[in-house]
């Protein structure tokens, strides 16, 4: 597949560094392995908004790359895994890449899924990032003997053969969201339909139907807000304390109240005033089984990342007896679930909306600066983008597309620093510096 990588003499030309399967120490390529291709620039494994904003920042730099991505498009877990009424619920100019132009006129403040897919088509056609898709890394290892790192993916739109791919640069771009996490259990013997947010589409196939909706999260609320519009009659399981925020406070975005107000005060502060508006605007909560925290939502969301929900109007069915809070599952029966309060109930289908996982340690044949056990870079936000041996990653900071965008001009200007370096020649001073540079 010809891309613009190579037709720029950048990333990805099909030049073979020698023939048959890598041996090195940290070899990773299989029987299948049909070839080996140098890369000059940085390997980015991901085209979802990190690894196309990346390529971007590279570009920019003058250093060319080469996007890898499993699926047929960019963009995939947006355009794929999600529900079609999805909007961000950041507003617009929190989720805009790196060195684009704003949204184009028109869109709305918080932009529908089509929208943005489309502003990440525009974006990767702009800085002219012509992913390698359909291209699956199967695993990643530094060789040190060569200095380089070895990237083998299967070709999943041919014919199934496999490429190594050898950089000195390797940037982590497979997101937060990688994989649908369903709790360990499963779902015993019940025998109606299973599925998880990430498939579900629409809620009109799920009409006059009884559908238990496991999690409370963004998903688990917008879920179960599409389905009960679309006349399901819809239960949410909800196991644990969660803090649900309006989306907007006197009409400006929560979010962006609460970076303005971070500017000034303590985030204790700011958590106490987001907690008094929303008292005032969605009233005391607790009332129909949601408990909140004591810990504040900004706070939880700084130390774990998990984010408070952003009502886009479930609560409204929450009291209303629209949506039903009911508690945990104790276990499922063939027709239903038995709740932790021993109650019984029988539903059409499950959707679970119990949130991704990382999916680098399936591939990743690293373990110090990703951690094996969750995926996520062991160092938390700001340090979170680069590891050692020219291994970066991104969007891996649990704070959206902004993280992304930090991510994607921290890499740009590291590997350009390093670039501009190796077009010089390496020196066995380099390669010191380099260790040494690594180390701080
Ligand atoms: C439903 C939802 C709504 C969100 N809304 C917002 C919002 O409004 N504002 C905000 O700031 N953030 C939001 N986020 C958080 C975050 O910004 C998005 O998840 C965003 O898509 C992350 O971009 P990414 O490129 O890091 O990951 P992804 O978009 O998931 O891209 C990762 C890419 O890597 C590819 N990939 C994975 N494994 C491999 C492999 N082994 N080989 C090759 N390719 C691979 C995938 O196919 C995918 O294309 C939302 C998240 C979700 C789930
Ligand atoms: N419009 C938008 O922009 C949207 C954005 N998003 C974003 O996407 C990301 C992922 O969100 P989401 O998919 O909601 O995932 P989350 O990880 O945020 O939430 C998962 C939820 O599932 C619950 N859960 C997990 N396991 C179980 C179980 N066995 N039984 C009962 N409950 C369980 C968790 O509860 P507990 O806390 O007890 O573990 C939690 O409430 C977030 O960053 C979110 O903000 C999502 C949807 C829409
Ligand atoms: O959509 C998400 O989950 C995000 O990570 C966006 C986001 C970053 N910081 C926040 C704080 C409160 C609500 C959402 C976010």
């Amino acid at each position: 597949m010809p891309t613009s990588q190579q037709d720029g003499g950048g990333g990805g030309g099909e030049r073979l560094f020698h023939g048959g399967a890598g041996d090195g120490d940290g070899g990773v390529a299989s029987a299948a392995v049909t070839r080996q291709v140098w890369v000059p620039g940085p390997v980015i494994v991901g085209a979802g908004p990190s690894g196309l904003a990346t390529a971007a920042c590279l570009k920019a730099r003058g250093v060319p790359s080469l996007v890898l991505d499993k699926d047929a498009t960019v963009a995939a877990s947006w355009r794929e895994r999600t529900y079609e009424r999805l909007r961000l619920h950041l507003p617009r100019g929190f989720c805009e890449l790196p060195l684009a132009p704003p949204f184009p006129p028109g869109t709305p403040p918080y932009p529908t899924r089509d929208q943005f897919v489309a502003y990440l088509d525009a974006y990767a056609r702009a800085f002219a990032v012509e992913p390698r898709l359909g291209s699956r890394v199967r695993a990643a290892a530094y060789d040190a003997a060569i200095g380089f790192w070895r990237v083998a993916a299967v070709d999943e739109a041919g014919a199934g053969g496999e490429t190594e791919f050898l950089s000195r640069w390797l940037v982590v771009a497979t997101g937060e969201n990688a994989v649908a996490a369903w709790p360990a259990e499963g779902v015993g013997a019940y025998r109606g339909a299973v599925m998880h947010t990430s498939s579900y589409k629409r809620g009109d196939e799920f009409a006059g139907k009884k559908v238990l909706v496991v999690g409370c999260g963004n998903s688990g609320m917008e879920v179960s807000l599409d389905l009960c519009n679309n006349g399901a009659a819809t239960s949410m399981v909800v196991r644990d304390k969660i803090h649900v925020l309006p989306r907007e406070i006197l009409g400006i975005s929560t979010f962006g109240l609460s970076v303005f107000l971070l500017k000034w005060f303590p985030i204790k502060w700011v958590d106490a005033l987001l907690l008094i508006f929303s008292r005032l605007i969605l009233g005391n909560i607790e009332k129909y089984g949601l408990r909140r925290p004591k810990i504040g939502p900004l706070q939880i969301k700084c130390s774990t990342g998990k984010t408070p929900v952003l009502d886009i109007g479930a609560l409204k069915k929450i009291k209303n007896g629209e949506i039903k809070v009911v508690p945990a599952i104790h276990c499922f029966t063939e027709d239903g679930v038995e709740f932790v309060n021993g109650c019984r109930e029988d539903f059409d289908a499950v959707i679970f909306a119990t949130g991704y996982k990382s999916n680098v340690p399936s591939w990743l044949k690293e373990e110090e600066f990703f951690s094996e056990s969750d995926g996520f870079p062991r160092k938390a936000f700001p340090h979170s983008w680069r590891g050692k041996n020219g291994l970066y990653a991104t969007g891996f900071t649990k704070r959206g597309l902004q993280g992304t965008s930090y991510d994607a001009a921290m890499i740009a200007a590291d590997i350009a620093r390093r670039w501009t370096k190796s077009l010089a020649g390496p020196t066995a001073a380099d390669a010191d510096h380099h260790d040494t540079y690594m180390a701080n």
